[in-house]
Formats: structure tokens, C-alpha cells, sequence
């Protein structure tokens, strides 16, 4: 069994991240990644502006005032957001200024409203500005021609905002993953099957659709396979045909109907792992295929609900990450809380317990789901957020320890 971090880094070396791009609209840019470094030609801001509703005016004029020595000056003109200053502002005035509100030539500072006193066409300032306070200055937060976003960057809310300011539409993104996906066993049905005695429906096909979706991937179903190496051979064929990973559930173990690993040995794949010391999600088997040059990355995934589950969180999203070209580090991410529930172990894999984390106040904190924690136990795995892990040697988490933990939505 290999240790769940030599496994995570032997699986990450053999992803090499996409290279094709396509265009894609700034509306329909949520969760794609850049393929192109980006540059704009419009500094941020793109002019000096005001940063409070207020009045603009000359720090020179109001060195020595303050509460005490109050200043009086004319207002010249009032520009609101949107509008452009007409005049130059002269010693000795002031201008109405709104946020965001070029500021008019000649100013260099900006008094908020709420320190000073407006009486008719005049203003008093009572405050002792700095130089330059409240105003935003062409370019403080970028210059032009220098980059704005790089190759690699996931485009989630700050970034579409950014290239929509830059006005970069449309955009070169790197393709979407395709991803196919089977259930292999005798035993699977579809939901709108009649449930025989022995027989289940296939949770799997619908829980790898969601999280591939929620992945930013294509995923590419298809279907039931019985557990028959024939039948098996044609799927595995075709999926690594079509896709740049494949991802099975069921048939990985050590069971007589457990063909994968023979399959896709016998289609000339070839196998990098086939056991973690992980619970769930044992006997994950990797496998890579060269199709004319077309690398595909085969995941054996264990038929369990749980483990097949676990074992996309851990691995298979680390490696989609790589492969869809973001430049993140594509490795598990994990906090630090305080479990309220002893966590239980056999000591031999590191081992996933699912339940809720949430912030109280301070810290984190673990709620281990209740009723049975099994692999094969879908029901209390619903509506958790996170593993709590209790690594290998370990047998027994007290309650009020501090844990890893692994969140997943
Ligand atoms: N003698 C041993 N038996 C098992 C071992 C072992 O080390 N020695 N490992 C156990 C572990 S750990 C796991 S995990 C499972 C993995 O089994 P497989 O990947 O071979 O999966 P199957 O045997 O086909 O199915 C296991 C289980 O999951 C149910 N299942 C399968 N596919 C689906 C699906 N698409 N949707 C819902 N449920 C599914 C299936 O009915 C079985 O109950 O092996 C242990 N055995
Ligand atoms: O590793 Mo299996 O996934 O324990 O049930
Ligand atoms: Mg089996």
C-alpha cells in the first residue's frame, strides 16, 4: 500500500496539463482557466479620482487649517461621477466632488463632506488634510502594459470583474477536461430499472457526473458495464479513445469478478498504482495509455459509494486541476480543527471520517457525521462538508484534539 501523499505526487508527475485553447465569451468565462497572460492597455484606475463625496481642492491652501483655523473658499464647479471637470481649479477654491469623480485639474486632495460646512456657493474646511487624501490615482492599483492576469489563473469573480474593467472580451481559455466516465457490476441498475433481488442502482455514474461538473470538466457517461472482460475491454477502448481521463467505479479489488486491472493491462495500459493506505478507497488503481500520442489517465476507482467519492476529492480533483491548466498548486488542501467526537482508526491507512466543519469564532471546529461509517453508507455522507483525518499509526483521535481536515464544498 502505498502512502496517500507518494500516491497524490506519483499521480500528479503523471498529469501533463492541457495545451488546446478555445474563445469563449466574458459571460460564459466563470471557471475557465486563462491561456494567455493578459495585458491591458488602461491603467486602474484609468484616472485620478475621488475616493469620498466631498470637495476637491488644493493642499497647498489648507497647510495650516484645522477645527480652529477653518478655511473658507469658493465653489467653482460640481462634478459628479461620470461627468468631466470643466475647469481648472485655482488657489484658493474648492469643486464638489462625488465618489468616484474625476478629479479636476489643479486639485490634489479631496476633504469628505463631514468635515466642513456648506453655506450657499461657499465651503468651509475644518479638517487638516495629508497631501493626496481620498483621492485614487491613475494607475495606483495598475499600470498599463504591465501584466494583469497570468496564463493559468482561474477565472472566478475578482478576475472576471478585473478583465470585464479591462475590457477583454472575448477571452483564450484552455479547453474544458473531458471525462469519461462507466460503472462496471452485475449488480447495477438504473434508477428506472425494476430493483431485483441483489440488484443496486448505479449512485456512482451520478456522483462522479456532479463532481466533474463541479470541477469545470466534461464528463462523457457511459453507462453500465457487466463485470465481463469482453464488454469491459470494448468500454475501456473506447473511453480512452475519447477522453484525457477515465474514470471507472467497481472492479478494482481483489474479488474473482474484479477484471479491470487484467483489462486494462491486456489493452496495454499501463499501471502505476493499485493499492493506498487509505480508507476508503484501498485499492485505486492508475493506470496511463498512449493513444497516437494522446495521453490518457486511467483511475480504477473503488466501486464503494464512499471510497469512490473520497477517492475523487483526494485525487482525481488534484490531478483535473493539473490537467485543466490551472497553474495552482494542484495538491489537497487542509485546515487545522478541533474534532468535538473521538475519531477512530484501524492505525493501517490514513483514514477519511466524513462530517461538518465549521468556524466558531476562533477555530475550527469537526462534527463527526452520525450513524454507520461505511464505505458502502451514502446516507450520512449527505449534507457533510469535510474529512477529518486520522493518519497512519494512530488509532484513536480524542475529543478536543486538533485534526486535519480536508474540505470539500
Ligand atoms: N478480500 C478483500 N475484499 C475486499 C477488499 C480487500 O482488500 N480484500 N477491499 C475492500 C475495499 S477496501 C473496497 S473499497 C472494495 C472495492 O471493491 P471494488 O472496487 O472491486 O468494487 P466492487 O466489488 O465492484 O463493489 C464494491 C461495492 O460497491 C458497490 N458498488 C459498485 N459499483 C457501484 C455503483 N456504481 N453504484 C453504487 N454502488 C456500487 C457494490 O455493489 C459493492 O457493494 O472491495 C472490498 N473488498
Ligand atoms: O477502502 Mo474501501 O474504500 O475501505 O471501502
Ligand atoms: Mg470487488
Amino acid at each position: 500500500m502505498l502512502p496517500v501523499a507518494d500516491a497524490e505526487r506519483l499521480i500528479l508527475d503523471l498529469i501533463q496539463p492541457l495545451s488546446e485553447t478555445e474563445t469563449v465569451s466574458l459571460e460564459s468565462a466563470t471557471g475557465r482557466i486563462l491561456a494567455a497572460s493578459v495585458t491591458s492597455g488602461l491603467d486602474f484606475p484609468y484616472w485620478d479620482n475621488s475616493a469620498m463625496d466631498g470637495y476637491a481642492v488644493r493642499w497647498e491652501d489648507l497647510k495650516s487649517c484645522d477645527r480652529t483655523h477653518p478655511q473658507t473658499f469658493p465653489i467653482i464647479e460640481e462634478i459628479p461621477a461620470g461627468s468631466q471637470p470643466q475647469k481648472t481649479l485655482e488657489s484658493g477654491q474648492a469643486a464638489r466632488i462625488f465618489t468616484g469623480a474625476i478629479m479636476p485639474p489643479g486639485a490634489d486632495t479631496v476633504i469628505m463632506q463631514e468635515d466642513t460646512e456648506r453655506n450657499g456657493d461657499t465651503v468651509t474646511i475644518l479638517a487638516a488634510p495629508q497631501p493626496y487624501d481620498f483621492v485614487r490615482k491613475k494607475g495606483e492599483y495598475y499600470q498599463a502594459g504591465t501584466t494583469l492576469l497570468n496564463t493559468g489563473t482561474l477565472i472566478d469573480a475578482p478576475e472576471l470583474a478585473i478583465l470585464a474593467s479591462a475590457k477583454c472580451n472575448p477571452l483564450k481559455v484552455y479547453r474544458r477536461p473531458r471525462v469519461a466516465i462507466f460503472s462496471t457490476g452485475d449488480e447495477l441498475i438504473t434508477p428506472d430499472q425494476s430493483l431485483t433481488p441483489g440488484k443496486i442502482v448505479d449512485s456512482n455514474q451520478y456522483a462522479l457526473t456532479a463532481f466533474l461538473i463541479s470541477q469545470g470538466a466534461v464528463p462523457i457517461n457511459l453507462g453500465i458495464v457487466p463485470d465481463q472482460t469482453q464488454q469491459l475491454k470494448a468500454t475501456i477502448s473506447r473511453a480512452i479513445r475519447t477522453a484525457d481521463f477515465v474514470l471507472s467505479t467497481g472492479g478494482v479489488s481483489v474479488g474473482d469478478y474484479d477484471y479491470v486491472q487484467d483489462v486494462l493491462t491486456q489493452l496495454g495500459g499501463k499501471i502505476h498504482l493499485n493499492s493506498v493506505a487509505i480508507k476508503p478507497g484501498k485499492p485505486l488503481t492508475v493506470a496511463t495509455f498512449n493513444q497516437n500520442n494522446q495521453p490518457c489517465v486511467y483511475f480504477g476507482i473503488p466501486g464503494n459509494p464512499v471510497s469512490a467519492l473520497v477517492t475523487c476529492w483526494r485525487f482525481v480533483k488534484p490531478a483535473l486541476q493539473k490537467l485543466s491548466g490551472n497553474a495552482e498548486d494542484p495538491r489537497g488542501k487542509f485546515i487545522q480543527g478541533r474534532t468535538n467526537q473521538a475519531l477512530k482508526a484501524s492505525g493501517k491507512r490514513e483514514t477519511y471520517l466524513w462530517g461538518n466543519v465549521v468556524w466558531q469564532g476562533t477555530e475550527y471546529q469537526f462534527n463527526l457525521a452520525g450513524g454507520v461509517h461505511s464505505s458502502g453508507n451514502l446516507i450520512n455522507l449527505a449534507t457533510t462538508n469535510a474529512l477529518a483525518v486520522v493518519p497512519v499509526g494512530e488509532t484513536l483521535i480524542h475529543p478536543g484534539s486538533m485534526v486535519q481536515i480536508m474540505t470539500f464544498r
